[in-house]
């Protein structure tokens, strides 16, 4: 719901604007000066500013320069063409004059709040496409992607919170973004955050927003990217990353729809969906009392959960033969193939990094390529299954103890010793000192 601000002294005219205006469903408030819009309200946080030219103290075009590229539209007396020039030459939207017509009033407003969308619009999509995510082009036919692919086109048009899980560099925020243009919130902003990279001081305030004075150096007023998805989408990328205090505030956005910045006792509404996302097992940060369980039942109402490249079957050539293309665009490169060598080396990859390294190993290829095909040389990839990285980085033991496990029913113990560069006698001394007898003999 568009939120508008009535700035005007007369109070007959306030209350009947007001009336028209929540008869059409726009939320609104009230200020009879400039001084006091300011500082009663977020100014910020409305969607239009609708201020009379003459005002007692200060003109209502002041007003525009603290809006923050919140649309003004003035309202200016009957005749005065030329305060509606000036006002227009401030920066206001447009100007109306008084005494004003109802239908007229409606449609400017009408009109100024769909500019606004498409500008949001704009926003958004440019950020997108700088961020180069082809939102519709998900590769994917195994039975785990297409399961993926009927939960986001099943969850898209609710409003539910989402929770999507999976390896990193599984296309998280791929699926996020698909799930965000698949539902009516699409022509909104999405605003992603990857909690993991602000540092943990400052992700309340650029999250949730804060006033000025609240800490040291917060020497303006600071609308937080909850407020700027509102209406949206708002997509937690590492959500098991975030601080107890954090955690606390979000629970409130998604079950009061409130929230409260940083330094402020003052409660604003918000409109978000939210979509998080996580590599981690966030129940067992629940258990380790790492992460509140009311906001982890809260997410995982709705849970997709991404398969690991390597566990993607046939997927895995066609992504590659399908990046591959992009890269080559991308780089303004003639169109590469890839040679029968690298889909065998691709296949036989761990790809613990998933989709992002191989779309990255890919890139490098292309860039080193001086013809048209491929090589396993120039995919630079060690040509031996590995185990997947796990969060911690896996010491040797437990690395040798996974790979072992993982491939030992697969390979022979002659195989197995070469993959992982020792003696088959080493490997068998290696087995004993590890606790990992043989399952089956081998030759
Ligand atoms: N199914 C897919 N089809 C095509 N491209 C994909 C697919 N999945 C992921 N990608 C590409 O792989 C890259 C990584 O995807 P994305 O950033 O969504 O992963 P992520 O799981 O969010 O990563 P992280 O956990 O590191 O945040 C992106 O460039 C994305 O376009």
């Amino acid at each position: 719901m568009s939120r508008i601000l009535i700035v005007e002294d007369e109070p007959v005219i306030r209350t009947a604007l007001r009336r028209l205006l929540e008869r059409h469903g726009y939320q609104v408030a009230e200020a009879g000066t400039v001084a006091e819009a300011q500082a009663d309200h977020d100014l910020p946080a409305f969607d239009l500013v609708i201020a009379d030219l003459r005002l007692p103290g200060a003109p209502g075009t002041d007003i525009i320069a603290r809006c923050e590229g919140v649309p003004v539209l003035i309202m200016t007396s009957f005749g005065s063409i030329q305060s509606a020039v000036d006002s227009m030459k401030m920066g206001a939207a447009d100007y109306i004059t008084k005494p004003f017509d109802h239908d007229e009033m409606v449609l400017v407003v009408g009109r100024i709040l769909s500019q606004r969308r498409l500008l949001r619009q704009a926003q958004a999509l440019k950020s997108d496409i700088a961020r180069d995510y082809p939102v519709s082009g998900m590769v994917g036919h195994c039975a785990a992607m297409q399961e993926v692919f009927a939960r986001i086109r099943k969850v898209a048009p609710t409003d539910a919170a989402v929770l999507i899980l999976g390896e990193s560099g599984t296309g998280k925020e791929l699926v996020a973004r698909a799930v965000h243009e698949l539902s009516a919130r699409h022509d909104a902003p999405i605003i992603a955050v990857n909690c993991a990279a602000i540092p943990e001081n400052l992700i309340e305030s650029e999250l949730f927003g804060h006033e000025k004075g609240a800490f040291t150096g917060a020497v303006a007023a600071h609308r937080g990217l909850v407020e700027a998805a509102d209406g949206g989408t708002l997509f937690l990328d590492e959500i098991g990353e975030l601080p107890a205090a954090a955690q606390a505030r979000l629970l409130r956005v998604l079950q009061e729809g409130e929230i409260r910045r940083v330094g402020s006792a003052h409660v604003r509404r918000v409109n978000i969906r939210l979509i998080a996302a996580t590599h981690r097992n966030l129940q067992q940060r629940v258990a380790e009392g790492l992460f509140r369980s009311d906001l982890y039942f809260r997410l995982r109402v709705m849970e997709i959960e991404l398969p690991p490249l390597r566990e993607r079957g046939e997927d895995l050539e066609e992504l590659a033969q399908f990046l591959l293309t992009k890269a080559c665009r991308r780089l303004n490169r003639p169109l590469m193939a890839l040679a029968p060598e690298a889909v065998a080396l691709i296949r036989d990859y761990a790809w613990p990094g998933n989709v992002r390294e191989l779309e990255n190993a890919l890139e490098r290829a292309v860039i080193l390529s001086d013809g048209g095909q491929i090589t396993p040389e120039l995919l630079a990839i060690e040509n031996s299954p590995r185990p997947a990285l796990s969060e911690e980085p896996l010491s040797l033991e437990e690395y040798f103890r996974r790979f072992v496990l993982e491939h030992q029913d697969a390979l022979t113990e002659t195989e197995l010793a070469r993959r992982l560069g020792m003696s088959r006698k080493t490997l068998w001394e290696r087995r004993q000192r590890l606790g990992i007898p043989r399952t089956k003999e081998h030759t």
